[in-house]
């Protein structure tokens, strides 16, 4: 390796372990601190292996954990554990070992307060790289925190834990959603997998920007579970559609396409200007109002609610959730829901529908927030005809007439995200 790359390496290294801190230390979510510049003076290609890294060494914690702690005998400070975890993540999955213990040894000893545990490190990555690999494959797959893993146990059963634990571990493939009328055929140089409720899979993402049809907006990201909220509410051409909660614009984007008049809402101006960059790059039209869902006044023939909540079906994606929350949020998400939910219901023309979806696993955020709203508006049925639809296994639908979706589902193909959704019609 030349000089520059293993600077390169190891600035990307330094600023994983600034990242693993602030989750681990302060409780931030990495989006948060990604959105906060933490990394932008970094190139692109560092920036990207810093988040890549780091992403890694929350999906292998524990493991890395296990391993360090019959070498660790007094108590480390969090940035010299957070180089260990790192090292011993990137040693156990195949690094080359000088590559990756000069590097944390070359960080820790140019930290102000932390120097002079250098020849810790270094003593403990070389054991590491000895001993790591074997002792990595033996261990159990990470399992979620407790406070997390004792709620999702109990609504889905341990088995279904084992299964989304493992699903957790493996990370997500890339999925997007293709313009109506695309030929799939088209796409094929994407060496894409067409999946059975009509996303399609990527074998190998890479930079994403850089494939073709990316710049042109043939197509856009969405995991396949988030395409299916818009697909069940199957807006028509010329219906007027309220997409609440809507940045950064996947739903959006969906119905703009099938010919809908949208209006796509979002509290967050930062997030709606995504939504308008998405929709300028795939040359679709909505009307954005940047406001609170609970705000809105009007009728429309559907409205879609993405209402804001755990995100812990986007674990796959986002290991770092299960360590930088605790679930003190979750009792406030939950009423907000319902108030969203039954605001939402007053903008719903008669005889028109509602679809409402959170990317959770929880069935607080989910099954029961239908249960409650059916019991609160006699006008309110769950349309089961909108699950109609190629794709849709029916182990997946729940007693009250939703989706429920899980990251251990399709687990032969890769998984999906964690969701809930339900098609409510308003009688006329
Ligand atoms: C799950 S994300 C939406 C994802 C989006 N529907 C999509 O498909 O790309 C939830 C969104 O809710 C927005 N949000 C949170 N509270 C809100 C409120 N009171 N009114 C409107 N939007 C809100 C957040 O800014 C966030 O963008």
């Amino acid at each position: 390796m030349s000089k520059p790359a293993t600077q390169s390496a190891t600035q990307a290294r330094r600023s994983a372990i600034y990242l693993l801190d602030q989750v681990l230390g302060e409780g931030r979510l990495l989006p948060e601190v990604l959105a906060s510049g933490a990394l932008d003076k970094l190139p692109p290609e560092d920036r990207a292996r810093a988040q890549r890294l780091a992403t890694q060494t929350l999906r292998g914690l524990e493991r890395a954990d296990r391993l360090l702690k019959k070498h660790l005998r007094k108590k480390t400070p969090l940035m010299v554990h957070n180089a260990l975890r790192l090292g011993t993540v990137e040693l156990c999955q195949g690094a080359a070992a000088h590559g990756v213990v000069n590097s944390m040894v070359d960080i820790v000893s140019k930290h102000k307060r932390h120097s002079k545990l250098k020849g810790l490190v270094n003593a403990v990555l070389r054991k590491m790289a000895d001993e790591g690999p074997a002792g990595w494959a033996e261990l159990r797959v990470p399992r979620l925190p407790k406070w997390l893993r004792s709620p999702l146990a109990e609504a889905w059963g341990n088995e279904a834990m084992a299964a989304m634990d493992h699903a957790h571990f493996n990370g997500a493939p890339l999925d997007i959603s293709a313009k109506p009328g695309v030929d799939m055929s088209d796409l094929i140089h994407l060496d894409g997998e067409a999946l059975p409720t009509g996303s399609i899979r990527l074998a190998s993402a890479g930079q994403v920007s850089a494939l073709p049809g990316y710049d042109d907006g043939t197509w856009w990201v969405q995991d396949a579970a988030a395409a299916l909220p818009a697909q069940l509410l199957n807006v028509q051409p010329g219906e007027s559609v309220l997409d609440l909660c809507a940045a950064p614009g996947g739903k959006t984007m969906q119905m703009a396409a099938a010919g809908a008049k949208v209006t796509a809402v979002d509290i967050s101006k930062g997030r709606m200007a995504r939504v308008q960059e998405n929709l300028n790059r795939t040359g679709l039209v909505a009307s954005l109002i940047v406001g609170d869902a609970l705000e809105q006044q009007g009728q429309y023939d559907a409205v879609l609610l993405d209402a804001p909540c755990s995100a812990t079906g986007t674990i796959r994606r986002h290991p770092d959730l299960p360590y930088a929350k605790d679930g003190s949020e979750f009792g406030p998400l939950i009423e907000l829901q319902a108030q969203m939910l039954a605001h939402a219901w007053t903008l719903v023309k008669p005889g028109g529908r509602l679809l409402f979806c959170t990317c959770s696993l929880l069935p607080d955020e989910g099954e029961c927030q239908i249960e409650e709203a059916l019991d609160m508006f006699p006008d309110m049925t769950v349309d089961r005809s909108a699950l109609d639809r190629p794709g849709i296994d029916p182990t997946w639908i729940t007693e009250e007439g939703g989706l429920r979706l899980r990251p251990d589902y399709w687990a032969d193909r890769g998984g999906m995200d964690g969701f809930y959704m339900a098609c409510l019609r308003k009688s006329a």
